[in-house]
């Protein structure tokens, strides 16, 4: 299942700059590895704002849940999840 997903992220100012480097660094490792696994095929910064649009590609929602609870940012995430469904027109499909 394929999954649209906004993350707008909100790092408080008065975190120690320590434990958000820390986040930062570990937010970083924990995406790439599923972007490796083919889990989070696409992330695309929002111009001019500290959020992104990514795609899902999981077995359920269940599944969608534990990787977006698991982010190491996600304390500091509103995050807003679109289900996709396939679009008739598509030319994938013949
Ligand atoms: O910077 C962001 O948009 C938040 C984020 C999600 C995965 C990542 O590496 O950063």
């Amino acid at each position: 299942m394929l999954f649209h997903v906004r993350m707008d992220v909100h790092i408080p100012q008065d975190l120690d700059p320590d434990v958000r480097a820390d986040t930062l660094a570990r937010e970083k490792a924990y995406s790439q590895e599923l972007q490796r696994a083919g889990t989070w095929p696409h992330i695309w910064r929002i111009v001019g704002e500290y959020s992104n649009y990514s795609i899902f590609d999981v077995a359920d929602n269940d599944e969608l849940h534990t990787i977006l609870s698991g982010l190491p940012l996600f304390p500091y995430m509103t995050i807003k999840v679109t289900p996709l469904a396939t679009h008739p027109s598509d030319i994938a499909l013949g």
